[in-house]
């Protein structure tokens, strides 16, 4: 099976929801102009970016601001919508939330970030998700991430062994860590023998400058495609019987002694 991937490689208005909504909607009207696509992604908080403070006051409660535009991208593009993530206010707490919907407009999996990161304060004003984010699209088993989550090899590695052949990574990775998210994601790719589609924002915010250079990697650990740093639509078309054949040149899987990985 081959699909044909988009990732909208936004800028993202600090702490303006609608305005945000407003340049979902214009990506993907140029989208829609273009080539058909089989799944987009979106970068994480795509709504609010990290103006955290206000959070209790602009995050989306149970998401129905998100759900209403994704779905209504799913139908419009006729394509699945990894819909970035976005402040989900849910049970007095905040949570950092992709919602994924497949091509016929209907919720196929929801995840919230694990891993919060202390660096940009995420922990203080968020809550941390505590389940997997594994869903089935077109009868394909993939997965989703967000951001920090990628220097966690033993968490996409549980993901990989459930069966996951795509891992879809939305994120707002700033400068000056560029060589790292690049390499973090290659790695991911290599290890797990699976496809990456990881989705970055550019622009400011919060006093960091993001560095965009979304990227698609292959189970073999080669860029399919990458963006630069600035806003655009990235494209790559994925052949997902790479992954089988890349599992079975070198057997990762087979050889794993998990009976050695607990001392
Ligand atoms: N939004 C994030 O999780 C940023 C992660 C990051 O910058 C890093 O891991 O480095």
């Amino acid at each position: 099976m081959k699909w044909k991937v988009a990732m909208l490689q936004m800028d993202i208005a600090f702490g303006q929801p609608e305005q945000n909504v407003e340049s979902v909607r214009r990506l993907v009207d140029q989208l829609a102009r273009g080539e058909s696509v089989d799944a987009v992604i979106l970068p994480e908080l795509w709504d609010t970016g990290y103006d955290l403070g206000r959070l209790g006051e602009i995050a989306d409660p149970e998401g129905r601001r998100a759900h209403s535009l994704l779905k209504e991208v799913a139908q419009k593009l006729n394509c699945h919508v990894i819909g970035g993530s976005i402040a989900e206010k849910r049970a007095g707490q905040v949570y950092n939330t992709t919602y994924t919907y497949d091509r016929h407009g209907q919720l196929a999996g929801t995840y919230s970030k694990v891993h919060l990161i202390r660096l940009m304060k995420e922990d203080q004003f968020m809550a941390a998700g505590e389940q997997p984010g594994m869903f089935q699209l077109d009868d394909q088993c993939v997965a989703s991430v967000i951001c920090y989550d990628i220097r966690f090899p033993e968490w996409v590695r549980l993901h990989a062994l459930r069966g996951a052949k795509v891992l879809f990574v939305t994120a707002q990775w700033p400068h000056p860590r560029l060589d790292h998210w690049r390499q973090l994601l290659i790695a991911r790719a290599i290890e797990n023998q699976m496809y990456v589609v990881a989705c970055n924002r550019v622009g400011e915010g919060g006093g960091n400058m993001f560095c965009g250079h979304s990227l698609v990697v292959n189970p073999w650990g080669e860029i399919v495609a990458e963006g630069m740093q600035q806003e655009e639509i990235v494209r790559a078309e994925l052949d997902l019987s790479l992954v089988d054949e890349v599992r079975s040149r070198i057997l990762v899987y087979d050889d794993r002694r998990p009976n050695l990985y607990t001392f």
